[in-house]
């Protein structure tokens, strides 16, 4: 996990509370026919934090953010952004809020240029695009066709578009998805300039190692519900109770033999490791069972539990369909 966290966190931002609050929502619900996306999801967003929404394919993230950005009509509760209700004041908040989707929708033909120029036009008091071309390092491209650009530079066009209008709230989905390692730093270093620019960002992942990088606070979303809402630290600080070893064993082994013991909690597989937390009695019982067997653990580690622990511990079922957890 990076140590390094972004400067300038603002102060007081670790409760929930609606005081000064950009976003608040409250017992969202959302459905769409039988399928129940978002069931209860409360939280707030304090201007000048990068607020993560972290969860497993399906929980609800995608529908809570474009709840918030006024793209989906709620079945129940409320969302405010200060103050406005997002389906009520279109106007308003289109200029409040700047979205990032999940899937690039421009035409393959548009130039970089001519994309901000264009939805610079929908916007009262825009950003210069030439400006958020080179703050974006996207100026040598600005005339190459957009089905020409890399998947980096394409993400960061996207990011450019949710900039142009100047919004208060950037709502970042799925940002980082399909880019190679080093086009990911690149963009979480961006992310920090923009919210050290003054913007509050949103960002939904599906990565806690970016969601514990960027995030003063994160909600962790499962089957449409808020199941945790802390810092990265705290989420940390509350798994912490767990043990958590990490060891190598020659051949196939059947993760059942340890969930069978009391004392296991979880068991994944991180490469070449396997990972297993549970209880106090966790070494002594996963040493004994895999020696009853005749298996030999080798180099075998006790470790400090991370944001991947305290994910499994809140979303157990995650464990197997999350990316965090299978690095
Ligand atoms: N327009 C829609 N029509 C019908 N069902 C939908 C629609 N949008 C989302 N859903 C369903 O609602 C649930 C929550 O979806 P949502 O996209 O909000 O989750 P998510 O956490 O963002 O997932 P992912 O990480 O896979 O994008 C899923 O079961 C999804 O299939």
């Amino acid at each position: 996990m990076p140590q390094n966290r972004p400067e300038n966190r603002p102060e007081n931002t670790t409760e929930n509370t609606t005081e000064n609050a950009l976003v608040v929502v409250e017992n969202l619900r959302k459905t769409y026919g039988a399928t129940v996306a978002v069931e209860d999801v409360s939280l707030t967003v304090h201007p000048g934090e990068i607020f993560g929404i972290l969860g497993p394919n399906g929980a609800g993230k995608t529908t809570t953010v474009e709840s918030i950005a006024g793209l989906r009509t709620p079945d129940g509760g409320t969302v405010r952004v200060l103050g406005l209700d997002p389906r009520r004041h279109r106007t308003e908040i289109t200029s409040l809020i700047g979205v990032q989707l999940q899937a690039s929708e421009l035409p393959e033909r548009i130039r970089a240029r001519e994309a901000l120029e264009l939805y610079a036009s929908f916007y009262p008091s825009p950003a210069d695009p030439a400006e958020l071309l080179e703050r974006l390092g996207l100026t040598k491209v600005q005339n190459t066709a957009f089905a020409k650009l890399s998947g980096g530079q394409r993400q960061r066009l996207s990011i450019a578009l949710a900039l142009i209008g100047n919004p208060k709230i950037a709502i970042l989905d799925e940002l980082t998805t399909g880019l190679d390692p080093q086009a990911r730093r690149d963009t979480w270093e961006l992310v920090k300039q923009i919210r050290d620019s003054g913007v509050t960002i949103i960002l939904v992942t599906h990565f806690m190692e970016e969601a514990e990088y960027l995030c003063d606070r994160i909600a962790i979303i499962d089957a449409g519900k808020v199941v945790a809402l802390d810092t990265p630290a705290g989420l940390v600080d509350a798994a912490r109770s767990e043990q958590r070893i990490t060891f190598k064993l020659e051949g196939p082994f059947d993760d059942a033999i340890l969930t069978a013991l009391p004392a296991v909690r979880t068991v994944r597989h991180e490469r070449d490791r396997i990972v297993v937390t549970g209880n106090d009695d966790l070494l002594v019982g996963v040493v004994t069972e895999l020696a009853g067997r005749g298996l030999k653990p080798y180099d075998l580690h006790t470790e400090q539990t991370t944001l991947d622990d305290a994910f499994l511990q809140l979303v157990p079922l995650a464990g197997r369909d999350f990316e965090g957890a299978q690095r």
